[in-house]
């Protein structure tokens, strides 16, 4: 089974490096090209993937293809391959904002192409991801249950309807951006008083990571977990009514708000 990618970006290369860590996957079946040869022939080097000079000629040799590109560019890569694309092919796709069905017009003349959307998240490179799918009528349940388990050694995995892919995209697809900007935040406030930003990063980042897993591994919610560190009349509960003075819950529901606005805004 030959595994392609169109696209060698931050999240193509994010999926890779976590299959490398759980040895997943052998890199001799991985196939890649990209539009920007310097970076995808020294990673392939690097890795020991087979690089292709077009996108054409990796999905000739590939069995299943991942779109790892922009959705503004989506379009124009299908009109590229959809020669070479025949129905015993699975497409990929983890473009956020572009549906099932938009995929499937691209390739036209009612071709009967297996196809798969995902969202997945940065956080596939160290197998702590969280990744959404969806496939078309297409695809079998032996081949979907096979590409969910290839996912399952990136983190958790959840099969959710295509209705539910713009509120995904803002909580786990774009959510990383949030926490890095939160836990920089946090640390840029130890600067403030007299730390050095690496320890101070590595203080909120530990914080962070112990909370999730407490709400994760628990059965309290946030809400109440929240009220057992705010010990009455302390600092807990003095910083946390300043946040939200300061408008914290507004600020995130804006923020996702936003974030499912942009990606409904694509279709
Ligand atoms: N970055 C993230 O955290 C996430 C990204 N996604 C989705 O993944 C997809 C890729 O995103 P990133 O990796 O972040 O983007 P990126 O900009 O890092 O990578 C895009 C890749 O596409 C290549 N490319 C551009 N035009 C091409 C063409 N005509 N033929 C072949 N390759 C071409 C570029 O050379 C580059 O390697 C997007 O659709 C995005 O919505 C989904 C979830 C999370
Ligand atoms: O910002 C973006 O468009 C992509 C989609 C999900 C995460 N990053």
């Amino acid at each position: 089974m030959k595994i392609g990618f169109i696209g060698a970006g931050n999240m193509a290369k994010a999926i890779i490096d976590g299959w490398v860590a759980r040895k997943t996957i052998d890199t001799k079946d991985i196939l890649i090209h990209s539009a920007h040869r310097n970076n995808y022939e020294s990673y392939a080097n690097r890795m020991g993937i087979k690089a292709y000079g077009t996108n054409s000629d990796l999905v000739r040799d590939a069995d299943i293809i991942f779109m790892a590109v922009k959705p503004f560019i989506l379009a124009s890569v299908i009109d590229e391959i959809k020669e070479v694309v025949t129905e015993k092919k699975l497409i990929i796709s983890m473009a956020s904002g572009v549906s099932l069905a938009e995929i499937n017009d691209c390739f036209g003349d009612n071709k009967e192409i297996p196809t798969i959307r995902i969202m997945p998240n940065v956080n596939v490179e160290i197998n702590e991801g969280m990744t959404a799918f969806v496939r078309n009528k297409f695809v079998s349940d032996i081949i979907y249950e096979q590409i969910k388990s290839l996912f399952d050694d990136l983190g958790r995995t959840l099969e959710m309807p295509e209705k539910d892919f713009s509120i995904f995209v803002a909580l786990a697809g774009s959510s990383p951006a949030y926490v890095y900007y939160f836990i920089d935040a946090m640390a840029r406030s130890g600067v403030k008083y007299g730390l050095t930003k690496k320890e101070a990063t590595e203080i909120a980042a530990q914080a962070v990571l112990g909370s999730a897993q407490k709400v994760l591994v628990g059965t309290k919610s946030p809400m109440d977990m929240v009220d057992e560190v705010c010990s009455p009349g302390g600092t807990t509960i003095a910083g946390l009514l300043a946040m939200e003075e300061a408008g914290f819950l507004t600020a995130v529901v804006k923020g996702i708000d936003a974030t499912v606005l942009k990606d409904q805004a694509t279709h």
